[in-house]
């Protein structure tokens, strides 16, 4: 099989605009970024507006393995299949960040025959947004810092700075810094730090506006720091709010690309499920459901993460309301999660996977609670075996539970047609009762034991006493209505990685809480989840390089 960027490299792309005459969008309304990305201009949004509201289809996937277990893969198979069986697809899904790119995981366009192409556009600087996101945010961290500076009238206290700057690379060093350090002429010195720009509340605001107006207002609301008399100094006290929403004139706008079968794409924002909110924006899927009779997107990592903040926050945010849940599973994450060790996880062992299986039981409870009918996906790899998948296939058909094998990733959306005609059926015969999992009006700390009783299956909450104190700040100061962001590791329901399959009898210990004023939610930082990840031993950025044509090789 060739890499994954062999393959999107030998793709043959059509222009963007055919991609774009194929919706019914002429050129007044997008913008070209080359041959084969665009953007969407201002204009696109009053002539969708009358257009029917498509299907919703959510793609999450059970706990996963470092690798990941191919739910953007699935995303794009699925959308592709869709195609492949004449409905009118389009897929909705995030950009890339460039820390998992060099570190770990790798891109986020998909692998194999499912692929969002040019890969490697996609996956390094795209369309500029990200480095939109971040002069955004480090102009505001730098009117903050010459405020102090420049004589302090707002009585900003140096040791209550909330707001960090922020950088699109895994690097721990910065997770603690000193700012400031030199002469009086370099500023006031204080302790600073960065986040990776995916965890910045710039991103998730970015990810849930409505229009510029709203990017505005939201941006106004960010909260920086506490004033010595413990008043909250916001962007707009700085007066950043117009020149940062400048920064943002274009990257508020959703990007057009296509996948290897040259279905539409629209990708936009980047927010990770385990420190952020995981999804892509709002604006993009409400123009896709426009544009499209189905659109398939994806929330992050497992359903405990990605898809319970898609719920609870952007859908709670937009009013969207999805159809369906497609929960990727793969033998590999049901054998990891039943003790197997990476090396045994493309040998055939029914044991471990009758032991990890217990994780997917949970998520398709999860789903439920939501209203949603659940499809469980085998996202095929070619070690799987006939006795696994079937055996994986009985035991949904126990539960009552569709189920589909997806060779997309091998087959591109041929093997995804199974698939495709089961989220047909279920789309037509099996309408959701979506409900969130709680109400605004619950306190914070009852919202938080929620998601950490019903979703992760926790016995209860346990608060370091920073945060418990935190907690009666914000609902003091009147941000208790907002929904909970949990940051928590993808590989476990609890907070602790090492807690496979489907723990009990373990407390969730909340050892951070902030407010995302702009974002408008809560963010509860738990175990020992970090906004600035750090690069593995042997970072994937080692494998990648160009030759003198400007082919990159080693992404993938
Ligand atoms: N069926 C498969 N066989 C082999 N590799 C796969 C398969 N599905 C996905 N991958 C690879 O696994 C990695 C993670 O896939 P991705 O779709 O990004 O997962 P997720 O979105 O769940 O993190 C990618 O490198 C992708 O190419
Ligand atoms: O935020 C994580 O997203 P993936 O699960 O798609 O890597
Ligand atoms: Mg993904």
């Amino acid at each position: 099989m060739k890499s994954d960027i062999e393959i999107s490299q030998e793709a043959k792309l059509l222009p963007i605009q055919d991609i774009a005459k194929n919706l019914n969008i002429d050129n007044d309304d997008i913008e070209f970024y080359g041959k084969y990305k665009a953007k969407f201009s201002h204009s696109i949004w009053s002539k969708t507006a009358s257009h029917p509201r498509g299907q919703l289809v959510l793609v999450t996937a059970i706990n996963p393995t470092p690798a990941g277990e191919g739910k953007t893969t699935v995303t794009v198979g699925l959308g592709q299949a869709l195609n492949h069986i004449g409905k009118k697809a389009i897929i909705a899904l995030r950009e890339p960040s460039l820390g998992p790119c060099f570190g770990i995981k790798g891109g986020a366009s998909g692998g194999g025959y499912a692929q969002v192409v040019p890969m490697e556009d996609l996956n390094f600087h795209f369309t500029g947004d990200f480095h939109a996101i971040t002069s955004a945010n480090n102009l505001l961290a730098a009117m903050l810092d010459n405020h102090i500076f420049q004589g302090n009238t707002l009585n900003i206290n140096p040791k209550k700075i909330v707001f960090k700057r922020c950088m699109d690379m895994n690097d721990r060093v910065l997770r603690h810094t000193i700012a400031g350090l030199g002469t009086d002429k370099d500023g006031v010195t204080r302790e600073d730090g960065f986040v990776i720009t995916v965890a910045s509340e710039i991103m998730s605001i970015l990810c849930l506006a409505q229009d510029i107006d709203d990017l505005k207002q939201r941006l106004a609301r960010i909260i920086v720091a506490y004033s010595y008399d413990a008043t909250p100094i916001t962007a707009a006290d700085l007066q950043a709010v117009g020149a940062m929403a400048s920064l943002l004139k274009d990257a508020i706008n959703p990007n057009l690309v296509q996948t290897l079968e040259n279905t539409p794409a629209i990708i936009h924002g980047g927010p990770f499920a385990n420190i952020a909110h995981g999804c892509n924006s709002v604006r993009a899927t409400k123009l896709a459901l426009q544009l499209a009779d189905i659109t398939v997107t994806e929330a992050g990592f497992g359903a405990d993460l990605g898809a319970e903040k898609f719920f609870d926050i952007k859908c709670r945010m937009s009013g969207l309301q999805p159809d369906c849940a497609v929960l990727v599973v793969t033998t590999k994450a049901l054998k990891y999660n039943g003790g197997l060790g990476k090396e045994d996880w493309s040998k055939e062992n029914l044991e471990a996977l009758e032991k990890g299986i217990v994780n997917l039981e949970k998520h398709i409870e999860n789903l439920q609670k939501y209203g949603l009918p659940v499809i469980v996906a085998v996202n095929a790899y070619i070690t799987d075996t006939k006795a696994e998948h079937q055996f994986i296939a009985q035991y949904c058909q126990q539960r009552g539970c569709r189920f589909a094998i997806a060779n997309v990733w091998e087959k591109g959306g041929l093997g995804g047609i199974e698939l495709a005609n089961e989220v047909v059926a279920t789309l037509s015969n099996e309408p959701a009762q979506f409900q969130l999992l709680y109400p605004d009006n619950l306190s914070l700390s009852e919202k938080i034991e929620k998601i950490a009783k019903e979703i992760y299956g926790a016995k209860g909450v346990t608060y370091s006493n920073i945060a418990q104190a935190r907690l009666q700040e914000i609902e003091a100061s009147g941000f208790g209505h907002f929904p909970i962001c949990m940051a928590k590791t993808q590989y476990s329901l609890s907070d602790n990685a090492k807690l496979l399959g489907r723990p009990t009898d373990f407390s969730i210990t909340v050892r951070e809480v902030y407010v995302s004023a702009g974002a408008g939610f809560v963010v509860a930082l738990t175990g020992s989840i970090t906004t600035m990840p750090g690069l593995p031993k042997i970072p994937a950025a080692m494998s990648i390089d160009i030759d003198n044509n400007g082919n990159i090789s080693g992404l993938f």
